[in-house]
Order: C-alpha cells, then sequence, then structure tokens
C-alpha cells in the first residue's frame, strides 16, 4: 500500500516498512527542542527522576527565546535553571539567538527526521520535509530520558498547490486562507501535506510560514515534499537530508484539496481567533495602537525586504508603536547590511533584539486595555498580547506594515 510522507517517516523512525494510519509505533526521535516556555519544568521533572540520564545529548537543543533579554527575577530564575542545567550536561544552547524555531531551521533541522519541540509551532520543520511536531514538557522528558517516544499515525490531509501567488499577496494570506476554510479543528491530529506545482513557486520563507501556522488548524504536523529549493536551502546551511520523501501516486489521503494560488487576496484574522479569517479590505479603516512584524511565522529576511519596501521615505502613523523584530540574529545582521534596519529606524519603528516579543506577548510590546494590535505573529487569542480587553488581528507583512503607515487597517495596494 502506499504511504504518505508523514507515513514513511514514521516508518522509518519505527524501523518497519509500513505502516497506517491509527497504528501506533514506538519511534526513535533525531532532535529535541525545548524552549524558556517549558523546559524549567523540565528540569525540575528531571530531578526527581529515580535514575536520571538523557539518552543522548546530542540529539537536544535549548533555546531561550520567549523572554529576552530577561523581563523578571521569575523569568531570571528559570533561565538560570536552563543554562546551569545545559552547562553541565553539554547540552547545545542557544541564547538571543533568536526565535527557537528559526534558529532550528537556520541551524539543525534536515529533511526526512522526526522532531520533537516542547513548543506548539514546531511543525514548521515541514518546510524541509521534516516531521516537526510540538508536545508538553512530560513527554519531552520522557523522549530525552530514552531518545524515543511513541506516535499514533496521523491521517492526511492532501493540498495540491496550483499556479502562482499574485503580487502583493503573500503565504501568510495562503496559510490564513486555508485555516479559514478547514477551520481551527480542521485538520485536528492529522498531517497536512503541502505538494504540487504551486509549491514550487514558493520559496523556503515561505514554505516556513505556511508550515508553521498549521497547527492553528490542529494539525499534529505539516510536511511539504522535498524538491530543488529544499535542496539548496539544506546546502546553503550545510546540511544534506536524510530522507528525501514524497507520498506515493496511490498514498490514501483522508481528504484532498486543490488550492488555485492565483486566488488568494490579501487577508486578516479578526479578533479573537486565527480561523477568523475575512478578506483585508473588509477590516479597512479599524483604528491600530501597534504593529507588529517579526515572530517565527514572518520575522524572516523576506519580510522584511517586503515591510522597508513599503516604509521607505514615510514614516509610521502617529501615536502608533511599530515594532520590528528579525526572528534570529543571522536575520537581523542581515537586515543590517541591506540597510533595511535604517530604513524601519528612519520610519520611526522600534526595532527590537531578535525574540518571540509581542508574539508571546509577556515580554515586551504589550498592549492595553481596549487597544488593537495587527501582527504576523502566530495567533490572536483574546489576551494574547497583553490585556485580557485588547485586540488582535493578524495579517502579513505587507497589511501590517501598510497599516502601520496608515494607523489603520489597509492594504499595501492602497498606500
Ligand atoms: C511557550 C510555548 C510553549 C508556546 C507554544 O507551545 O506554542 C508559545 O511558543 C506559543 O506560541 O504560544
Ligand atoms: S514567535 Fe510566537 S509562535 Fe513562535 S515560538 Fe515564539 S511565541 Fe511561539
Amino acid at each position: 500500500m502506499g504511504m504518505t510522507i508523514a507515513e514513511k517517516i514514521i516508518a522509518a523512525a519505527a524501523g518497519v516498512n509500513e505502516v497506517k494510519p491509527g497504528d501506533i509505533h514506538t519511534v526513535e526521535l533525531d532532535r529535541l527542542m525545548s524552549n524558556d516556555g517549558t523546559t524549567h519544568l523540565t528540569i525540575d521533572m528531571y530531578n526527581k527522576l529515580k535514575n536520571p540520564h538523557i539518552a543522548d545529548v546530542n540529539k537536544l537543543v535549548w533555546i531561550v527565546d520567549h523572554n529576552v533579554p530577561c523581563d523578571s527575577v521569575k523569568t531570571a530564575a528559570s533561565h538560570k535553571k536552563m543554562r546551569d542545567f545545559a552547562k553541565e550536561h553539554g547540552i547545545k544552547f542557544y541564547e538571543g539567538a533568536g526565535v527557537c524555531h528559526q534558529v532550528m531551521m537556520e541551524n539543525h533541522v534536515t529533511s526526512g527526521e522526526l522532531i520533537f519541540g516542547a513548543d506548539s509551532h514546531t511543525c514548521a520543520y515541514g518546510a524541509v520535509g521534516a516531521f516537526g511536531t510540538g508536545v508538553g514538557c512530560t513527554d519531552y522528558l520522557y523522549a530525552m530520558v530514552t531518545g524515543k517516544s511513541w506516535l499514533l499515525v496521523p491521517e492526511t490531509l492532501r493540498f495540491n498547490l496550483k499556479g502562482k501567488l499574485k503580487d502583493g499577496v503573500y503565504a501568510r494570506d495562503l496559510i490564513l486562507t486555508i485555516i479559514g476554510k478547514i477551520g481551527a479543528n480542521g485538520a485536528n491530529y492529522m498531517a497536512m501535506e503541502f505538494g504540487g506545482e504551486g509549491l514550487k513557486t514558493l520559496n523556503m520563507s515561505d514554505r516556513i510560514s505556511i508550515c508553521n501556522l498549521c497547527v492553528e488548524a490542529g494539525a499534529k504536523t505539516a510536511l511539504m515534499e522535498v524538491d530543488d529549493i529544499t535542496i539548496d536551502y539544506l546546502k546553503e546551511h550545510g546540511r544534506k537530508p536524510k530522507h528525501s520523501f514524497s507520498s506515493d501516486a496511490d498514498a490514501k489521503f483522508a481528504k484532498v484539496y486543490d488550492i488555485n494560488l492565483d486566488e488568494i487576496e490579501p487577508i486578516v484574522a479578526k479578533p479573537h481567533f486565527v480561523d477568523s479569517v475575512v478578506p483585508a479590505k473588509e477590516c479597512l479603516g479599524t483604528h491600530i495602537d501597534e504593529a507588529f512584524l517579526g515572530s517565527c511565522n514572518n520575522g524572516r529576511i523576506e519580510d522584511l525586504r517586503v515591510g522597508a519596501e513599503l516604509i521607505k521615505g514615510k514614516k509610521v502613523a502617529p501615536l502608533v508603536r511599530f515594532l520590528v523584530v528579525p526572528a534570529s540574529a543571522a536575520v537581523y545582521e542581515q537586515a543590517l547590511k541591506e540597510g533595511i534596519i535604517d530604513t524601519f529606524m528612519e520610519s520611526g519603528a522600534i526595532v527590537m533584539n531578535p525574540n518571540c516579543s509581542v508574539c508571546w506577548g509577556s515580554c515586551q510590546g504589550v498592549i492595553g486595555e481596549n487597544e488593537v494590535l495587527i501582527s504576523t505573529g502566530t495567533r490572536n487569542f483574546k489576551g494574547r498580547a497583553g490585556h485580557k480587553d485588547s485586540f488582535i488581528y493578524l495579517a502579513s507583512a505587507a497589511t501590517v506594515t501598510a497599516s502601520a503607515i496608515k494607523g489603520e487597517i489597509t492594504t499595501a495596494d492602497l498606500l
């Protein structure tokens, strides 16, 4: 029987020839990422084990990214716990290097790997054809101690991409459209697989943005076919694929969607759900207090370029805060070289260090009561960016930047 990409990766990690949805398998994990959101809890549990040990320290990558630099005495204590433990055990450790998923993509992930991350957006790694999935710290600890875990083989939703996105329309608009179409529970415990001719028109940054957000439709993981764009990206970063899987012609999908990229328009997700999507044009004129360009979804150099091109020679609207936060130190450096940071500074934007920033909403840039934020972050749940009575609209880098310039929601073509 034919298999999907998710099934092939699980079969390889379980050391069996064939798996099918609903089977449960013990799997060997390739990598284990954890960040400052929960690692202190993992360490506390680890210290209570009867026989604490790490199966293979080389699999572990720990990243301080959510509250960087540290914003409270409480956070300082959990960061110190993480740092000390990483040092004692020789765990690969990053702090200030950027948002965990971007750091993982730049430095570690390769095609065909099976990766657990103690973070829900670990599905981003599907951009290079790796099975990444988010786990809680208990599952993380088990995997850390044994090097293994178990997986229920998910069904797969297949998205056949056709055509090409129009000018001024971005990957972010595409994935918000898909989430709006299938709903926040539309892919619960399923793999979302992307392929087709249209995929070849999307660069690695687009692919990361698409896979990253699939968890907002409930997906267990997201996966893209490995192609020349994947191989070139890996080569540029000094890596080779572990496996280059694509689905068999007779693979079984729970459902197949044909998506015509030419039909996608700029989209906005309205407060307080990621699937509350409408064409951005329906939100024109909505007053904003703050705009955020950053996060693991849209803080890459490609996103900053889009924003910088729009804002060059213009100013952020009076009394609006525009926070620009590169997703990694590497992105920041590249933006400096290209004069992009200068452009943002000249416009009156506030450029911050690489971190989760407003997307996480408990470190910097939090919004107050009744305030409105337009954001390239991943979530717009009530209170996510600050006060419980505040409002978040999600959109592409272009729509966010255009809105920062206008002081109200607008699209780039209307500037
Ligand atoms: C802190 C972390 C556990 C959390 C997640 O799992 O996604 C965060 O990154 C988020 O985006 O809400
Ligand atoms: S940038 Fe946002 S979505 Fe990404 S890891 Fe940080 S808090 Fe989570």
